[in-house]
């Protein structure tokens, strides 16, 4: 019997070479030079852990809760415009697989699957992501049909007035395949998307017709009065804005550079973690996404005051290359390896995690054989 990918990693080789080119790109990539989308990865380096011996490892639990759900590990599937990209189930599987391993989804307000279908295939925590939409009748309905849906909380994208500069998109004249739909959207509202052009990104020109740059913090109160669902900004990088979303009562904050595809240049997540958690109230859940792929990884943005991570293309790769099989294989392997890391380390669970379990990486230079097979 051939013995499956043993790492995300191997998951992604297999997805990039059955995805077309231009898709690949489009999910792959980040913007301007990379340098953001790189750093992600990068920063992970930064961290050794600092094992403790003799500690009772028999039951080790990677289970947690967040804004009241119980989760069977501490991450959530990042929020990704059209799953079907890469799978004709797209959405739908993705929620089985989250279901099935106890993971959030936070489904994405350019899903290509209804919110009604996601949700009927959901078993376990259900968020829906927005983008603040200039038609603001069409952001009030997808508001009243999430909560109708069973959605537990939203999640503002914050870091998106526009999109970035993603050079591959441009140099592809990137569009998103008109049979492949925000379905839970107007299709008069996301007809750019569908439009290639030379030198030109479908998504970033429906953005620039659709998506209302005047968002600012007073905007939050709109959100606020329309519903009694938690609210989580996405997108935040700095101990300033940290702040400012404390005092504006959102209910949660993703440290997040979106993946690289927005700002480049722009702070690394982890790098960005400390500043941010420090200016948290403690009770407020936090967490990050970008550059997540393996059970260490978790450890350590959870060592850095993170109550979960979101991942985002590695769940890409997986319903690419099995459907909701394989992005639960993903899911399965972030698992696994996070119950061994926190065995070895001798923190039996993810409650266990702090500041201690770190020390700087004492060496310069690349790892060696991170990759794995
Ligand atoms: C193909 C793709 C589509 C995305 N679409 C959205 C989106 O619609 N809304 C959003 O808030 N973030 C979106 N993101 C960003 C992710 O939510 C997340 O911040 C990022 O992918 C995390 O980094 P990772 O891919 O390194 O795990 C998208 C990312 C990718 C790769
Ligand atoms: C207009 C769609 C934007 C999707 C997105 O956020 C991304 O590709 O990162």
């Amino acid at each position: 019997m051939p013995v499956g990918p043993l790492t995300l990693a191997g998951i992604e080789r297999a997805a990039r070479a059955q995805l077309p080119a231009e898709i690949w790109d489009f999910i792959e990539g980040g913007s301007e030079g990379e340098r953001t989308l790189a750093g992600n990865r990068e920063m992970f380096d930064h961290y050794a852990l600092r094992p403790r011996t003799l500690v009772d490892v028999s039951a080790c639990s990677t289970g947690t809760t967040l804004l009241g759900a119980e989760l069977g590990l501490p991450v959530g599937i990042a929020p990704m415009a059209y799953h079907r990209l890469v799978h004709p189930d797209g959405e739908t599987a993705t929620a089985r697989a989250a279901g099935r391993a106890g993971a959030l989804l936070v489904a994405g307000i350019f899903a290509s699957r209804t919110l009604e279908a996601i949700a009927a295939e959901s078993a376990g925590p259900l968020w829906l992501q927005l983008y603040w939409l200039r038609r603001r009748d069409a952001l009030a309905a997808l508001v009243e049909r999430a909560e109708a849906a069973g959605f537990a909380a939203l999640v503002l994208t914050v870091d998106a007035p526009r999109i970035g500069r993603r050079l591959r998109d441009l140099r592809n004249g990137f569009a998103v395949p008109s049979e492949i739909r925000a379905v839970n959207l107007d299709p008069g509202l996301t007809a750019a998307t569908h439009r290639a052009g030379a030198g030109a990104s479908g998504i970033a020109e429906h953005a620039l017709e659709q998506f209302d740059p005047t968002l600012t913090w007073a905007d939050l109160a709109w959100l606020r009065e329309r519903t009694d669902l938690p609210l989580v900004l996405k997108g935040i990088l700095t101990a300033e804005d940290a702040r400012l979303a404390a005092e504006h009562g959102v209910d949660a904050v993703v440290v997040s550079n979106h993946g690289g595809r927005q700002l480049d240049g722009a702070l690394p997540a982890l790098a960005a973690l400390p500043e941010v958690a420090a200016a948290l109230p403690p009770e407020l859940p936090l967490l990050l996404d970008g550059g997540v792929r393996t059970g260490t990884d978790i450890a350590v943005a959870l060592a850095l005051g993170a109550r979960a991570v979101l991942v985002g293309r590695p769940v890409l790769w997986g319903l690419a290359t099995g459907g909701a099989d394989g992005v639960a294989d993903v899911l399965g392997l972030l698992r696994t390896e996070l119950e061994h890391t926190l065995a070895l380390l001798g923190r039996p669970s993810p409650a266990d995690l702090d500041r201690t379990a770190l020390a700087p990486w004492p060496v310069h230079g690349p790892r060696a054989g991170q990759r794995g097979p």
